[in-house]
Formats: C-alpha cells, structure tokens, sequence
C-alpha cells in the first residue's frame, strides 16, 4: 500500500509516494514562478500550481510503477494563508495573493481598530497580520471591487489542488487558522469575525480534522493522471504543521525549524495556548491539537536571492555547493559583517511590511564567502528571535529537529546549532511537510491510529548537530549587536521603502 503526499511549497510542488512503512519509493518536484509586480506584493498563478502537480503526480506514477489501486490516499500540505478566489464558474478571478504579500496593512490597521486586540484574540487567538487572508480579502474588497462582486467561493493554495482534485471545497483546521476568520480554540469557522469583517460565510469550504476523507478524486482527474477515481484525500495541512508532523513535531518539548522560503520556529502544544501579546502564531496542529509559531518572511529565499539575482544574475551558473564552501572557509560571525533578511518585510517578531533587508559593517576584507556566511547568521539569528519567544513563554525546548531546502546544508545546520545553543537534529524522513501529508493520509485509511502512533513508528533522527562553545559565546555578543539594529534602522527603513 502506498499514499501520496503533496506539498505545494512556494518554490515548487513536491510530491511523494510512500509505502506504509515510511519508506519513500519515488519524489518528483516541479518549480513554479512567484510574480512580484509591485514592491512587497507577492503572487503565483493558481493554474501553474495545477498544472505542475497533475503532470507531477503523472510522473511519479509511471516512474515508480505503482499500481494506482495500491496508491489508497493522497494527503495535501501547503504555503498557508494564499488567498484563491473562485467565481461562480470556478474560474478563478485574481491571481492567488501569496503569504508574504504585504499589501495589506490598511486593513490590517483597520481590523484591528474595529475589532480591539482583545476581541481579535478571543474570537481568532490571533493578531491581523498582512500575511494572513482576511486582510487580503478586504483589500479585493477596496481596491478590485469589480472581483469582490463575482467572489462564490474562497480557498487557501492546497485547496484549489484539493478542488481540482474532487471538486469538494474544503479545507482543515490547521491551514483555516492562517486565515484570521477561524475560531482556533474551538477549531471552526469564527462566526463572529465573519459577520464583523462582513465576510459572507457561505464563500468559506468545508472544514475538517487533518486526518478526515474530504473528498474523493474524479474520473477527469484519474484519466488526467493516472491515479485511481475515488481514492480519497485527507484534510492534510498548512506546510508549517504538515512539515512538524513529517519531522514527528507533535509533543510538547520538541521544536521544529524550518529553512524553506519562509522560516519557521515551531513548537507543539497539548493544549491551546495564546502568547497574550501575540507575538507568535496560535494555531491548530494537524493533530488534533494545537501549536504556537514565529515566521520569517525570507530564511532560505534570501539565499536563492543572493544566488540567482547577485551571484548568476549575467547567466552564470555557480552553485549552492560552491557558495556554501567558500562560506564554510570565513570564521563565525563573518569578520563582523550582519545581514538583516529583512527581504519582504518581517513578521515575527517585527510585523512590520517595510523592514529591509540590510549588510551593516561591510569592509574591505570582505570577500563573497564573507556575504553568503552573513545570510547564512543573519536567518540564524531571525530565528533565534522566535526562539527567544518560546522560550521567555517557559516553553520547553528539548531538542530542535530543521527541515526544508535549506537544511540540505550542514554548514547551515552547524550555524544554527551555534545560534541557538541547543543541538540541532534532522531526521530520517527529509521530505519534512509531503512526508507529513502522506502520514495523513496513512491514518486517515486507517494504516495507524492516530498521528502520534504513526510518527513514533515512522520519524527517527538520524543526524545531529553539537553547539561549539567557542562560536556559541561569539554569536551571543552578535547577537545582542543584531537585535538592536531593526530598532536602529525602522525609521530609515520606512523612508527607502517608499522610494521607487
Ligand atoms: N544545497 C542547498 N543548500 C542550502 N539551501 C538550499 C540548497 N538548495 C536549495 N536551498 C534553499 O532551499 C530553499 C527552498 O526550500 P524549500 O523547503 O523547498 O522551500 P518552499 O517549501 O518554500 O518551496 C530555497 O530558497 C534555497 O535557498
Ligand atoms: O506564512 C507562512 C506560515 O505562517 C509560510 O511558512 C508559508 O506557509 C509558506 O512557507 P514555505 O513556502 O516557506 O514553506
């Protein structure tokens, strides 16, 4: 028996087909362009993440030649809070507007004026954020009135793949937490903040556990693709939460670091839990439980843009290997260069859209092993500002498992180790949020009781990275150099971000 874990990631669908007893037999991943058409706006075209997953799944099914019959369930994660905008035809209206658009603070600062931070918290757990998708639906109301009139339906990224797959609109409780309309503690659509913002509820799918059917893959889409018609698809889950079940986040006391585009630093919680001046994320777990979360906008996304907009930008074609090397040969802290990864505006712990990213005390000693170990600390140490959090929230951190692109390099891990202090783990299963999808889709046919049984059998570290002391006491001193320039620059970042 096999299940197929999709993840819609911002770079790129990757898409899994793993045996019942966690061994992966096929991956394929297929890239996608994100269109930036204004500074801070962010976007992707929903039919290019259709196309490449069918052709994906296709692929895969004829590369592993698998029986489709044995293929029993299909589990979706991905990038969270993307608003998808359907018509009454299902065609869609708007390219999708992507987690780290920032657009949106006008109605952020609305929100949070006509609701009050302490009504915003009771009815969500949350504070309006730019990233998440009430805002962003707000602004199509203001600015693209013409869309807001023909808007029938509205779903996160996964869930028009999820659409195209079963025609159901539906989502889960983990990816609905991302959207600020979605009661967190009771794990449903918040009534009350619908009927605040005016948001017609009836435009919201389906919600459901991570693990429960939502729906069954058509005859159009099994001729498309070659799955079987009605294998089922699972709730599945936003990628932050698909990524920690998929590193076996899912108790208390171990926290999970992702180096994808986005950064995340993210801790399992039993019971629901709100940072009262919510400076983390308090959202649904995949598990029936519930976690908290700090995001970075650009961790590993600022190194691909060092590498494809500075490094290759005339055609040349230098590599993620050859870079990471030369960093590898500068001493920790980068001879006293910091970079600030502040690409896209911050979100935590800084909520703030006009954030730049910044290279404060470049001299000239420096060379580009120099830069590229400076973005290496620089996302180190924008996480280390979400662990700073969890842990002043006397959450215990016991043990860091890294997932994501970024994690494929030791040098990353070992910097992160340094950082943070705490030994830093990968485990056995590195496709982190397919993984964790493809696991719900296991239990949800019944495969193992509950998440947690299925993680204990399946995730194992088999990697682990050792803070060494010497950089651990230098990186401290950095670090308190680090945390003061955000404070240093606001201003002047205010000012360039409005320069054309
Ligand atoms: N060999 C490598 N070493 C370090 N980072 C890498 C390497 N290859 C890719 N990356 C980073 O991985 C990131 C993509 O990670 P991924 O987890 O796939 O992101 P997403 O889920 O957002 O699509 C890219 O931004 C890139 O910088
Ligand atoms: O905004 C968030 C989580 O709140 C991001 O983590 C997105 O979910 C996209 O993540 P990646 O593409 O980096 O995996």
């Amino acid at each position: 028996m096999y299940f197929l874990g999709i993840d819609l990631g911002t770079s790129a669908v990757k898409i899994i087909l793993v045996e019942e007893n966690g061994n992966v037999i096929g991956s394929t991943s297929k890239e996608y362009p994100v269109y930036y058409p204004q500074p801070g706006w962010s976007e992707q075209n929903p039919e290019d993440w259709w196309n490449a997953t069918k052709d994906g799944i296709r692929e895969l099914i004829i590369k592993t030649g698998v029986k489709n019959d044995d293929i029993k369930g299909i589990g979706l994660s991905g990038q969270m809070h993307g608003l998808v905008l359907l018509d009454e035809n299902n065609n869609v209206l708007l390219p999708a507007i992507l987690w780290n658009d920032q657009r949106t603070q006008e109605e952020c600062d609305y929100i949070t004026q006509t609701l009050g931070k302490e009504r915003l918290t009771k009815y969500t757990g949350n504070k309006a954020l730019t990233g998440f998708t009430a805002p962003k639906i707000l602004w199509v109301r203001k600015h693209r009135p013409d869309v807001y009139k023909k808007i029938h339906h509205i779903l996160l990224p996964k869930d028009y793949i999820r659409f195209k797959l079963t025609n159901e609109y539906a989502t889960d409780v983990s990816d609905a937490s991302g959207t600020l309309l979605f009661d967190v503690e009771n794990r449903k659509w918040s009534k009350d903040m619908l009927d605040a913002l005016d948001i017609p509820y009836n435009w919201m799918p389906k919600c459901y556990e991570s693990t429960e059917v939502t729906g069954y893959v058509t005859k159009d889409v099994a001729d498309l693709t070659g799955l079987k018609e009605g294998t089922i698809v699972v709730g599945g889950g936003g990628d932050q939460a698909s990524g920690a079940v998929g590193t076996g986040t899912v108790k208390s006391g171990i926290v999970s670091v992702a180096l994808g585009t986005s950064g995340v630093v993210f801790a399992s919680q039993d019971k629901y839990v709100v940072d009262e001046e919510n400076r983390l994320h308090s959202f649904c777990h995949a598990n029936g439980k519930w976690h908290v979360m700090g995001v970075m906008l650009s961790a590993a996304a600022c190194l691909k843009w060092w590498i494809d907009n500075i490094i290759n930008f005339n055609g040349s074609s230098i590599t993620y290997e050859k870079l990471l090397e030369e960093a590898g040969k500068v001493t920790p802290a980068s001879g006293g260069l910091i970079f600030l990864p502040y690409l896209m505006g911050e979100r935590t712990p800084y909520s703030d859209p006009y954030a730049r990213g910044s290279f404060i005390g470049l001299n000239m000693t420096h060379n580009r092993g120099h830069i590229t170990r400076a973005i290496l600390e620089g996302v180190a140490f924008g996480l280390r500002d979400s662990l700073e959090i969890i842990k002043e929230l006397n959450i215990p951190v016991n043990e860091v498992r890294v997932s994501g692109g970024g994690a494929k390099s030791v040098l990353w891990r070992q910097v992160l180790a340094d950082i943070f202090g705490v030994r830093v783990d990968m485990v056995n299963a590195t496709e982190g949020p397919a993984f964790g999808a493809a696991i719900m889709a296991a239990v949800g046919y019944g495969i193992f009781k509950d998440v947690e049984e299925a993680t204990s059998e399946l995730i194992k570290v088999n990697d682990s990275v050792y803070p060494i002391e010497e950089n651990k006491d230098k990186y401290n001193e950095v670090y308190k150099i680090y945390r003061n320039l955000y404070y240093t620059l606001k201003d002047t970042f205010k000012d360039v971000s409005g320069i054309e």
